[in-house]
């Protein structure tokens, strides 16, 4: 377990369980590349055309926005953690639950950006689950405000993906100036680009397709955004095949609206947390016999 180099600017960390889930993450940007629980796929979207590359992310898993969400503000978009370095502050744990830590600070900032900060990313891998904690520390003498993302690709099949939970949230849509609707349905399907931040998101969000569910949760993130470039941006974006629009959709544990105001000396907490329920098991005694 721990860290895997690959050349001399690209870094691995491997997270393993008792129970044999497995999850892999990048220093650059503490970005999540992988998530495979025991016995299952990956769950995790990664660009075959879009490899862990120092000051780039990686087109897939989970690029830590910070502290601009996309291009809300002046910097450049995302902000610039998911493109920096990040060091693991502890050894990779394993057991039950394996955990890793990954710290990134101010010393990483824009120019622009002239406040002192901490930020922290906290990978606990249990069986079946995958949580990623952001802790964003505020160590200077004044006070700042942020938008962040936790920018999730999770692994679907699209054409039959229904997205549950955000019936009846408000949401500002960035295809259509960030207009405000209403999301009327109880079941949301990814038919082409949509790109929405939904407001002020209960807690669980359901995710299935015809292979599995998967339970995206979150804690401190007060909004979700919903990504998914569609077949036309798709082929502009470069790092991606084409047709893999049809392989992800990007749910995003996000706090973007209002900003996040961080007092000196404060510690701001914000989580998501990936499940893949068990399947029920296969249980032969079970089996009703043919005229019993
Ligand atoms: O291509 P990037 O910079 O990784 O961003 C991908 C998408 O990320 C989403 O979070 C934004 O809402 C989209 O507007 C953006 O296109």
């Amino acid at each position: 377990m721990g860290t895997q180099s690959a050349g001399t600017d690209r870094a691995l960390v491997a997270l393993r369980n008792a129970a044999g889930d497995q999850a892999i993450f990048s220093l650059h940007g503490a970005q999540l590349l992988s998530w495979k629980p025991a016995g299952a796929g990956d769950q995790i979207y990664l660009s075959a055309l879009s490899p862990p590359t120092p000051g780039k992310a990686a087109r897939g898993g989970t690029p830590v926005c910070f502290p601009q969400f996309a291009e809300r503000g002046p910097l450049p978009k995302h902000g610039f953690v998911r493109t920096a370095r990040w060091e693991l502050v502890a050894p990779v744990s394993s057991g039950a639950v394996a955990e890793a830590r990954f710290q990134v600070d101010s010393g990483a900032s824009a120019p622009r950006w002239d406040h002192a900060f901490c930020l922290v990313l906290v990978a606990r891998l249990g069986p079946g689950w995958l949580e990623l904690q952001l802790q964003a520390a505020n160590t200077g003498r004044s006070g700042f405000d942020f938008t962040a993302a936790l920018h999730t690709y999770l692994a679907v099949d699209v054409p039959t993906a229904r997205l549950h939970g955000l019936q009846g949230c408000e949401y500002e849509d960035n295809l259509a100036a960030l207009r405000r609707e209403r999301e009327p349905g109880a079941a949301l399907a990814v038919t082409g680009e949509i790109d929405r931040v939904y407001l002020q998101v209960p807690p669980v969000l359901r995710l299935h397709d015809a292979a599995a569910e998967r339970r995206v949760v979150q804690q401190g993130f007060t909004d979700a955004v919903v990504w998914n470039p569609g077949p036309a941006k798709a082929a502009q974006l470069g790092d991606m095949p084409p047709a893999d629009w049809e392989r992800m959709v990007c749910i995003e544990a996000a706090a973007v609206l209002p900003p996040v105001h961080l007092p000196p000396g404060k510690t701001w907490r914000g989580l998501q947390r990936l499940e893949l329920p068990q399947l029920p098991q296969f249980d032969p005694a079970q089996v009703t016999q043919a005229g019993a």
